[in-house]
């Protein structure tokens, strides 16, 4: 295919593969930070390409690493890469690739669960929240240990306009364990549905892309990579504090397999339990027998609507913990002191864990 003139100019000269780069610069991947490498340019491409158009774009590479896909952000176009790399030893080869790239790529060593995005571009490449999406895009093959809390991290940075989204509705490209790929995008009653997914979908739109089998990393992990793409939503589809949200979401897949009120009553005092329960599921208009999976995003506003007129009337309710409950009730007994509630013990519940990863 002919590459038009502006962007051919912008494609990179030729340079060692990013095979001879490990070699030349002794990059054997670290196990303990989860390193695998994409050798592949055509994969990288294809991920790239999933970002949309980066012609003249700003761009966020989050773990670069040799920097295989940074080559191809390159290739598409970016005007202004900013890389975010954790380990040292990536440097000098990014610094190679900058090189080449004149005044394009910016690299920075950090970590992205703390980098100040926000002071990482001009804020002149910034739109309106309820404008067209700004030209910044974050991409990143990170850790999977590392993808899951920073989605978390980056929803919550979403719902406050910071970080990332101090320009806009910035549209993310990141890669994730597969399964967890499968939840982000999981419908509602599908057995794939969980908290990612009702968390993920009331304030982006998601879209799982592609699967990238194992094999094609270098070393090959254990399971296979989903590339998943987001783009904020104008107005999130629940208007309640994240924090109320998440805490809300989290009690009710902690049953996954029992009916919705199971999940819903741990957000209440053992003492106040039954009629709070009661309560919430009255003036949400849900019905109690749901199945978490079965719960649609409405069904999540209107609990969460709920919940936080329940919280606005009783003070100390959102900071309510029933781990912390339980933990106090088991240290009361070991100390052979009574722990004072006014109802009987609820039973308890053996907990589902939602996901290995968390
Ligand atoms: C799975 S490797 C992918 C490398 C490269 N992007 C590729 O596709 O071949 C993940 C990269 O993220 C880096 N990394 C891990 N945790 C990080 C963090 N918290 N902040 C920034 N970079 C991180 C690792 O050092 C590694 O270079």
């Amino acid at each position: 295919m002919a590459v038009s003139g502006k962007l051919a100019t912008l494609r990179l000269p030729p340079l060692p593969t990013i095979g001879e780069i490990i070699k030349l610069f002794n990059l054997r991947a670290e196990k303990q930070l989860s390193q695998n490498f994409l050798l592949d340019m055509r994969l990288t491409d294809k991920i790239v390409r999933q970002a949309g158009s980066l012609r003249n774009a700003y761009v966020c590479e989050v773990g670069p690493g040799p920097g295989g896909l940074t080559r191809s952000i390159l290739n598409a176009g970016a005007a202004d890469l900013l890389v975010v790399e954790k380990d040292n030893r990536f440097i000098p080869s990014l610094k190679l690739l900058a090189e080449a790239a004149p005044g394009r790529v910016r690299i920075v060593q950090g970590d992205i669960l703390t980098y100040r995005m926000d002071r990482g571009f001009k804020h002149d490449i910034a739109k309106k929240w309820e404008d067209e999406p700004p030209e910044l895009h974050v991409i990143g093959n990170l850790p999977f240990s590392v993808s899951t809390p920073l989605i978390i991290k980056w929803l919550d940075c979403i719902s406050t306009r910071s970080g990332p989204f101090a320009f806009g509705r910035t549209r993310l490209t990141l890669t994730f364990q597969k399964e967890v790929a499968e939840r982000l995008t999981a419908s509602t009653g599908s057995r794939q549905r969980s908290r990612l997914s009702v968390m993920a979908q009331t304030y982006c739109t998601v879209k799982n892309c592609f699967t990238i089998p194992g094999k094609a990393f270098v070393p090959k992990p254990e399971v296979d990579v989903g590339v998943v793409h987001f783009t904020p939503l104008a107005q999130p589809q629940i208007q309640q504090p994240f924090n109320l949200v998440e805490k809300l979401v989290k009690n009710v897949f902690q049953f996954r397999r029992k009916h919705c009120f199971r999940g819903l009553a741990m957000l209440f005092p053992e003492a106040h339990r039954t009629e709070l329960t009661h309560e919430l599921l009255r003036l949400s208009c849900v019905e109690p027998t749901l199945r978490p999976t079965e719960l649609t995003i409405p069904h999540f506003r209107a609990l969460s609507d709920a919940y936080g007129q329940l919280c606005s009337q009783s003070q100390g309710l959102i900071s309510y913990e029933f781990r912390e409950e339980q933990r106090l009730k088991r240290l009361h007994r070991k100390q052979g002191t009574p722990h004072h509630t006014e109802a009987p013990p609820a039973p308890v519940e053996e907990e589902e864990e939602e996901n290995k990863e968390h």
